[in-house]
């Protein structure tokens, strides 16, 4: 997905994409006939059926053309763009915090070496000591959507909690950065958490890694696919 892509979905498509989420589309197919939605967008039902291919052609929902409507589900982009706007409503009811950076994107599974860093003592003591807990053992992998990986740049300029470099007999192990954050899912947060930034790692800046005291999988009842938000805080 590119910035055109993110940008070429205008307010009018916005607002076909949050009607076809109302009408459940997040848990599945829906059968959404063109007509019910041109009525709901006060436009003509050309209008509303172009308005479900341009979500289409961007990747925000899958449709099933039949002969009486179509079935239509929306996409983890879909609803990570639908997300985008939930927190802006956040910031503007709630009064998020500005000096947050809010980051979407989908929980995955990695290579599975995270567990192994994070046990290695020559870290665990300094998390223990800098962050407070001992972190349970792994990263939680997250794939930043294209506007997170954006603004994923404005993490660098907030305080981040150095973790240092160090070495045994056997090789050097690098240093790493950790960011006080949120981890959002489904209603439900898990408030001690960081994000660590490893300064010699595999993934590039569309992954972020999550560490906490808790298996956060458990603690949030997360799996593969799921769109979690990740707020990241100034100084805690
Ligand atoms: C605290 C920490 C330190 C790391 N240090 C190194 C390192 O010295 N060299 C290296 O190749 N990767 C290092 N990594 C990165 C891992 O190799 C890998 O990129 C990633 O963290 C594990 O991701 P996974 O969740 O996909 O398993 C480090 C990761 C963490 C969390
Ligand atoms: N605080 C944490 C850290 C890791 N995890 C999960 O614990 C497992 C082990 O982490 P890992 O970094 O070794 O594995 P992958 O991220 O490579 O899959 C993964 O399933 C992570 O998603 C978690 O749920 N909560
Ligand atoms: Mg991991």
């Amino acid at each position: 997905m590119s910035e055109s892509v993110v940008s070429a979905v205008g307010h009018d498509e916005l607002a076909a994409l949050k009607f076809v989420a109302l009408a459940g589309a997040r848990a599945g197919p829906v059968k959404i006939s063109c007509s019910d939605l041109a009525g709901r967008l006060d436009a003509s039902n050309q209008t509303a059926s172009r308005r479900l291919q341009r979500l289409e052609e961007v990747g925000h929902v899958d449709r099933d053309v039949v002969a009486d409507g179509q079935w239509v589900s929306l996409t983890e982009s879909g609803e990570a763009a639908l997300h985008r706007e939930y927190s802006h409503y956040r910031r503007i009811f709630e009064g998020t915090d500005p000096s947050t950076v809010e980051l979407d994107g989908v929980i995955t599974s990695g290579m599975g070496e995270g567990r192994h860093y994070i046990s290695l003592s020559g870290y665990m003591e300094q998390f223990e000591e800098r962050l407070g807990y001992e972190p349970f053992p792994g990263t939680l992998n997250v794939d930043l959507d294209e506007e997170s990986v954006r603004s994923r740049s404005a993490v660098s300029s907030l305080s981040g909690i150095p973790i240092d470099g160090w070495e045994d007999e056997e090789r050097t192990f690098g240093p790493a950065t950790c960011y006080a954050a949120t981890v959002e899912y489904g209603g439900d947060a898990a408030e001690t958490a960081h994000i660590i930034v490893p300064e010699r790692t595999h993934h590039d800046e569309t992954q972020l890694e999550v560490i906490a005291p808790v298996r956060l999988r458990d603690a949030l009842g997360l799996e593969d696919g799921d769109v979690v938000t990740v707020s990241v805080e100034a100084v805690r």
